[in-house]
């Protein structure tokens, strides 16, 4: 699992090295790290070291330091090294072993910006070393113009230096200008603000550099699942298995609007192991989840008398059809787990239950704010996703997905999850019934088995939000797998779901 923190944890974590009169040697080891990673970037590209030109941008605090002793380690390795000194004055001993090693040192003015722009443009690496977790709000003055121009420049292989400058570590808000790195080398631990849109978008691959202080720290604020901890999660059913133990799903989706919503969500379920499903719905979208399920049981019965161990309600739900909207209402409030989608949004109470997760997309996400008092628009939320998923959960006491390039889980027990494992290919119309039904199965499967997740180090009250992540990195392996770096179907996404499980 990788754990992420904010910018305070970290610095707190820190501080008892610092008082410790470490500093120095946690700085040089973050340093060797960022140094060791330009290299390797720059072997991958097969480009010779020697003669290399790499610009630093520096500012004068402890992440310019870092910026300017890596620099250092690279000009002894007979890189061509400028550091570009943002605010004037810069981290003493950092640029003092920045000079010793033969670099070359510029301190940016209105005058010189053109110049110091046109080298850093020019040069195969720029280490962006302005700001780190220490920032207060996004970059000023004669870095913002530096940055800003350099952007428009496109350079060459950009590496921030913990984050890239400009983005909140604790949020992953970006304050505009930020240069978009393509790697980000982050030292201790991750900043849950690289995992969260739009700072993941400005850090590109994040790499974490051990520094010493890993066993201090605390609670993660920010968790994302990799692929062992999902083997371990989503266990194979045991030998003596049936159907009802496989978990049955109830499906309240689907209208004659959008009856291939219901068959999308079907599917997903089927795809990601559920025992059974049976479908509540219209006559004429029954017919057609038959049509494509032969394995679904459908039926116009009740909420009350069917039953299942979770319910998936709303994909593709049409605001006058009432009796579907009811039965949505129904299942949300019947105890069981339920994964509320699109249509069934707006129907539901304002307060519900951690068992019920909802899965907004952004512009949803505002809707559902705005019904609850919060004046932000879509914008504002794809702004400040991560604020925006965990104000949702405490509004309305739920566990909320917020799907995007990167997929944020936040529930009401202020547990917070990350997954960013799919492709830009995946938006595309029903690829969201598809993770309904993938979340619709696991809760069925797992909701009820506290033990399970007890056993694997996860609280019991916090099942909800690690089965909601599971499931939109299964999602997203799938859609990443079906797409092999093209265009992908929602059905496709689904169909490969089952590999994806066998491989975990
Ligand atoms: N504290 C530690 O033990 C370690 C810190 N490390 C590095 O230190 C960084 C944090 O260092 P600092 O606390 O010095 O903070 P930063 O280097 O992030 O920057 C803070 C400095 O910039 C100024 N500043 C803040 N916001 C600004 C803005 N918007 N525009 C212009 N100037 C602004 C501040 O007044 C301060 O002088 C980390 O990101 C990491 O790179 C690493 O060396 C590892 C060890
Ligand atoms: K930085």
């Amino acid at each position: 699992m990788i754990s992420a923190y904010t910018g305070t944890q970290i610095r707190e974590t820190e501080k008892s090295f610092l008082d410790n009169g470490v500093g120095a040697v946690l700085m040089q080891r973050a340093a060797y790290g960022l140094a060791n990673a330009v290299v390797r970037e720059l072997r991958g590209g097969r480009q010779r070291l020697y003669g290399a030109s790499v610009t630093v941008l520096a500012g004068k605090g402890n992440n310019g330091g870092d910026g300017l002793f890596a620099a250092a380690m690279l000009a002894r390795r007979g890189l061509r090294t400028t550091a570009v000194l943002t605010a004037g004055d810069a981290h003493p001993e950092g640029l003092a072993a920045f000079k010793k090693a033969g670099g070359r040192v510029v301190r940016l003015t209105p005058e010189n910006m053109a110049e110091a722009t046109a080298a850093a443009a020019a040069s195969g690496v720029v280490i962006d070393a302005v700001l780190g977790t220490g920032a207060q709000g996004g970059l000023r003055g004669p870095a913002a113009e530096l940055v800003e121009a350099l952007g428009r420049a496109r350079p060459g292989l950009v590496v921030a230096c913990d984050i890239p400058s400009g983005v909140d570590a604790d949020t992953g808000e970006a304050h505009a200008p930020v240069l978009r790195a393509e790697l980000t080398v982050t030292f201790g631990a991750a900043k849950a603000g690289l995992l969260a849109d739009p700072g993941a978008d400005f850090a590109g691959r994040v790499q974490v550099v051990p520094i010493g202080i890993e066993a201090g720290l605390p609670w993660p604020a920010l968790c994302r699942f990799e692929a062992g901890d999902l083997s371990a999660l989503l266990a194979r059913p045991e030998r003596r298995a049936h159907k009802y133990s496989r978990g049955v799903l109830g499906v309240v989706a689907g209208s004659s609007a959008y009856p291939g919503a219901a068959v999308l969500a079907c599917k997903g379920a089927l795809a990601a192991g559920a025992g059974m499903v049976r479908y509540l719905g219209p006559p004429d979208v029954a017919d057609l989840v038959r049509q494509a399920c032969p394995e679904i049981v459908c039926s116009a019965g009740t909420v009350a008398g069917t039953h299942v161990q979770a319910w998936l309600v709303g994909s593709g739900l049409d605001d006058s059809d009432e009796q579907q909207l009811q039965r949505a209402r129904d299942a949300a409030d019947s105890g069981l787990p339920t994964i509320a989608d699109a249509g069934a949004l707006p129907a539901l109470p304002d307060v519900l239950a951690p068992q019920v997760i909802l899965t907004p997309h952004a512009g949803e996400l505002a809707s559902l704010l705005q019904r609850l008092g919060v004046g932000l628009d879509r914008a504002a939320v794809e702004a400040s996703t991560l604020s925006a998923v965990r104000r949702a959960a405490g509004l309305t006491e739920a566990t909320v997905l917020l799907k995007g390039a990167t997929t944020l889980v936040a529930s009401p027990f202020q547990d917070f999850y990350s997954q960013a494992e799919g492709t830009p290919w995946m938006a595309t119309a029903g690829s969201g019934d598809v993770l309904a039904g993938v979340i619709g199965a696991l809760l069925a499967r797992l909701g009820a088995d506290v033990g399970h997740f007890a056993e694997r180090g996860i609280d019991p009250d916090a099942r909800w939000g690690a089965i909601a992540a599971m499931a939109a990195s299964v999602h997203g392996r799938a859609g990443s797998l079906a797409s092999a770096g093209g265009p992908v179907t929602a059905s496709a996404i689904s169909d490969a779901v089952p590999e994806v499980l066998r491989t975990m």
